[in-house]
């Protein structure tokens, strides 16, 4: 059963749900979040924005540190397809990856702060763009969020496949290095029935799409995983026209930089081939490119005691493997140590899926676990 506290964050996922909007376009989900935030008490909150982003620095009563949490904003260009009464507002967008949850937990902690003082400083990012082209890096960078760089920082990423109540994660590397990856080909345009009077592109990028492959099967460590997946593949006008142009889009994952390096060199060599061999034209664009989420060996060892050992009467912890998941919040930890756990929410569809329906009771196990372990952290 909920308490009222949860179900009036449930309501306000509900809320956060119908209205995904894309990366740096989230207007009306930022205008959503600064009036939450403006009901709580005001004595110890300070509100900037960035962007379409939101800090929120909350005062402590003695400081000594300054512990940050972060939560992403952005939506996905997803057709939903949930059963859900509250589905999207907003046409061919939906939250397919828990960033409303994500918003609504990092709303909760909040509120409890902002409720109940601690000794140290807290410093809320509610980011935008995870999705794409990436808000934290440039949110690292912004003016607003200088002097409320925190400490340490922490966040959490939905996890379909785990139980309600599970938290898992791992010291070091828990997500891939990401780049995105378009590839354009021009050949040229003609009749269906004359083949030989044009440069078919279809073809080309069919036969492209096979070629990468083999960078992963032929080229990569097998005992290094790294994935290329193309996501998206158009081409052509018509059915009788002969395609002038192909367009491939993917991403690219590997758990090191010099396997990222490595692939697209041969993604380019490939791509020259291509080139070649069907007299054509190329270009390759990178789009955004996300650093390994790598967390903290000492702060993350040491949350993970506190968890098995003071919270083991609703958590149950896991030791997580490593994804090949990407989250721009690798960049927060490249320069602060914290830690990304994955919060199981207990759904058969997973991420980025049309049908995905993350359970809300995860909402209360997530806000209860930050709150104690921020003050367990204040307190020590
Ligand atoms: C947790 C998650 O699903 N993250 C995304 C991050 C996307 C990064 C970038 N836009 C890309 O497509 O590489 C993911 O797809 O892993």
């Amino acid at each position: 059963m909920t308490t009222i506290a949860s179900n009036r964050f449930v309501q306000i996922r509900r809320d956060l749900h119908q209205i995904p909007e894309p990366g740096f376009q989230e207007f009306k989900t930022q205008q959503y979040l600064l009036d939450y935030i403006a009901s709580l008490p005001q004595e110890r909150l300070e509100v900037r924005t960035w962007r379409t982003g939101i800090l929120v620095n909350v005062k402590g009563t003695a400081p000594e540190r300054r512990y940050g949490y972060r939560a992403d904003m952005d939506g996905l260009p997803i057709p939903e397809d949930t059963g859900y009464e509250f589905k999207s507002t907003h046409p061919g967008f939906m939250h397919a990856c828990g960033h409303d949850l994500h918003m609504t937990i990092g709303l909760g902690i909040l509120s409890h702060f902002a409720h109940h003082a601690i000794r140290d400083d807290l410093t809320f990012i509610f980011q935008p763009a995870e999705e794409g082209p990436g808000g934290a890096k440039p949110m690292l960078e912004c003016e607003e969020l200088q002097d409320l760089m925190p400490d340490e920082i922490f966040g959490l990423h939905i996890a379909p496949e785990y139980p309600v109540g599970t938290v898992a994660t791992k010291p070091g590397i828990l997500f891939a290095n990401t780049s995105e990856l378009f590839i354009d080909l021009k050949g040229k345009g003609g009749h269906a029935a004359f083949p030989h009077k044009a440069n078919d592109m279809v073809i080309a990028a069919c036969q492209l799409v096979g070629q990468l492959q083999t960078i992963i099967s032929r080229n990569v460590d097998p005992l290094d995983s790294s994935v290329i997946t193309i996501g998206k593949i158009e081409g052509g006008t018509k059915q009788n026209i002969i395609a002038e142009n192909a367009r491939l889009e993917g991403t690219i994952r590997t758990f090191s930089a010099e396997t990222m390096t490595r692939v697209k060199a041969r993604i380019e060599a490939l791509v020259r081939g291509i080139e070649a061999g069907f007299e054509c034209s190329a270009s390759i664009d990178y789009g955004s490119n996300y650093r390994q989420v790598f967390n903290d060996p000492q702060v993350t060892s040491e949350f993970m005691t506190w968890v098995q050992e003071t919270q083991q009467d609703a958590i149950q912890f896991i030791e997580s493997k490593e994804a090949m998941t990407g989250e721009d919040f690798g960049y927060f930890l490249e320069r602060i140590p914290g830690f990304m756990f994955w919060l199981g929410v207990d759904t058969p569809y997973g991420l980025h899926h049309a049908k995905l329906e993350p359970s809300e009771n995860a909402i209360d196990t997530a806000i209860q676990l930050m709150t104690r372990y921020l003050t367990w952290r204040a307190s020590k």
